[in-house]
């Protein structure tokens, strides 16, 4: 029996005109977009357009105005979730889904933990670069994007699943990365060749679903002992009647944590269990830290003129630090670098044009009367937001001091590169908020310190018009098939 078919929205549908098929949408979505927020959004109202999830039903799309209404409403009524499902299907194949012991590990382990781990992910970060990157006395063409990638995962790796596991040439290291491609590309050719039906059946019969399946439980197998470790610290520090130690603990890594969010939950943490949750932070984190790297890269060889100013704010701070080891607080000192960076997130926000996609589960109506019915997708079109010149001057202008001039003016503890404010949506709001965002942070600027320090770079003469950035449907992607020429410098930090 077919499910009856969706409510209609007594709302403005926004489309093509003329060629108005799914290919268009996923080249040109912006237009539709820019179109709706100049008519609509930027005016209070809301639009609808087609949703690339979702045959079925439109998605809406709302102004900033509605955000403080739904950034708080629990999860089982206003999902999060739903959407990721609906735009990976990647739970509906044994893939892994975000969780609340996920989203609460990250929020209070890694946040909190963050301090502490800015060294081991300095060494991360060095030993990798040492790795990764070719040698290069001369200008030598190199695609940035897979050294990001390997470069985050390892810096990663460190903090995730710490020392046991998360080492260079660990079994883990390629395990979790083979993982994360399989889950990333599956859903796609599934979704193409099953109906929804037989979702299930494709981990019987599809190579790519069938890999993930494979990594699942040989993760399963690797991380037994290293949970048993942490349960074996937990109860040592329990048996001392140490509840909450003064600096780090033995472990503080995303095994310790999940372990954590699972015991304060009342549930038991099982090695699938982990491996799974483990498997979504790095599916959440991996691509999109190495693509907001990649577009603050691009955006450096676009605006070279403050990027004199830049290293020597890095090199200021560095001469105080002894060993040259960098802490949270230094860090925190590179205001221009954070600018920079919340300017590049700002213009290409974060590879994403809508944020806060929420799907409520049950009838929802806001305070001004408008209703959304269940199911239909209602996102907040963050990246015209971030041109909107009542929401930032002169928007078209890329100004790296923008972001540090706002600190100095009202709020020094606002406007950070991963601040979440009302003048940027790109990181979500409420309780669905990223909470890597600091991390996400602390982990670019680490890489940027070091690519700033020891490489010069620029583009390839003659790809000029090659585009640095492409759009696929709502997202907006730096270009990784773009080549950069790097050449080593020597410039003491
Ligand atoms: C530049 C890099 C990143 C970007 C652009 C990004 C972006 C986002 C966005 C837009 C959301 C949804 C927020 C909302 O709808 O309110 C989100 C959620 C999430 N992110 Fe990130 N993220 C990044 C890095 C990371 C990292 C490094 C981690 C983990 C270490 C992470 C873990 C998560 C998790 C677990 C959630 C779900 C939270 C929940 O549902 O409560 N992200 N991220």
């Amino acid at each position: 029996k077919r499910a009856p078919a969706p409510p209609k929205l007594d709302l403005p549908y926004l489309k093509f005109e003329g060629d108005n098929s799914a290919s268009r949408y996923r080249m040109e979505s912006e237009t539709i977009l820019g179109r709706g927020y100049a008519q609509y959004t930027k005016k209070g109202s809301p639009f609808t357009m087609r949703d690339p999830n979702d045959p079925e039903r439109p998605m809406v799309m709302l102004p900033a105005k509605y955000i403080d209404e739904i950034k708080w409403i629990p999860e089982n009524r206003m999902s999060f979730w739903k959407h990721i499902d609906k735009q990976s299907i990647l739970s509906q194949i044994g893939g892994p889904g975000i969780t609340e012991e996920v989203a609460l590990a990250a929020r209070q382990g890694l946040n909190r933990a963050l301090v502490y781990l800015i060294e081991p992910l300095q060494k991360a970060c060095l030993a990798s670069y040492a790795k990764e990157m070719p040698s290069c006395p001369e200008w030598t063409s190199m695609l940035p994007y897979p050294l990001l990638i390997k470069i985050f995962a390892s810096m990663s790796a460190c903090a995730i699943v710490g020392p046991e596991l998360g080492g260079l040439d660990s079994e883990w290291q390629g395990l979790s990365m083979n993982y994360v491609s399989a889950a990333l590309s599956a859903p796609s050719i599934v979704k193409n060749k099953y109906p929804t039906w037989l979702y299930w059946l494709s981990q019987y019969t599809n190579g790519g679903v069938r890999t993930m399946w494979k990594h699942r439980a040989r993760a399963r197998e690797i991380l037994t002992p290293v949970l048993q470790n942490r349960i074996n610290a937990t109860e040592e520090l329990k048996a001392k009647g140490i509840k909450k130690p003064k600096g780090p603990r033995k472990y503080e890594d995303g095994v310790q944590w999940l372990l954590d969010a699972h015991t304060a939950h009342g549930k038991i943490l099982t090695p699938d269990q982990l491996a799974q949750d483990l498997f979504v932070i790095m599916t959440a984190s991996i691509h999109s830290t190495s693509g907001a790297g990649l577009a603050i890269i691009f955006d450096m060889l676009e605006h070279p003129d403050t990027l004199s100013d830049i290293t020597q704010e890095i090199l200021e701070v560095q001469s105080k630090l002894p060993g040259g080891i960098w802490t949270r607080k230094a860090l925190g000192q590179l205001k221009l670098l954070d600018s920079f960076m919340r300017e590049s997130a700002r213009v290409h926000a974060l590879t994403q044009y809508t944020a806060a996609q929420r799907i409520p589960t049950e009838t929802w109506s806001f305070k001004d009367g408008l209703t959304i019915p269940s199911g239909f997708t209602m996102a907040f079109p963050s990246y015209h937001h971030n041109f909107d010149s009542a929401v930032h001057p002169h928007p078209d202008t890329f100004n790296a001091y923008r972001h540090l001039r706002k600190r100095e003016e009202s709020n020094t503890h606002k406007f950070h590169f991963a601040s979440v404010s009302e003048d940027m949506l790109n990181w979500g709001a409420g309780r669905h908020a990223c909470p890597g965002r600091f991390f996400a942070q602390e982990t670019l600027k680490l890489l940027i310190i070091h690519l700033l320090a020891h490489y010069e770079f620029k583009h390839e003469a003659g790809n000029e018009k090659t585009p640095r950035f492409i759009s696929n449907n709502l997202f907006l992607i730096p270009n990784p098939a773009l080549p950069i020429l790097f050449k080593e410098r020597e410039l003491s930090l």
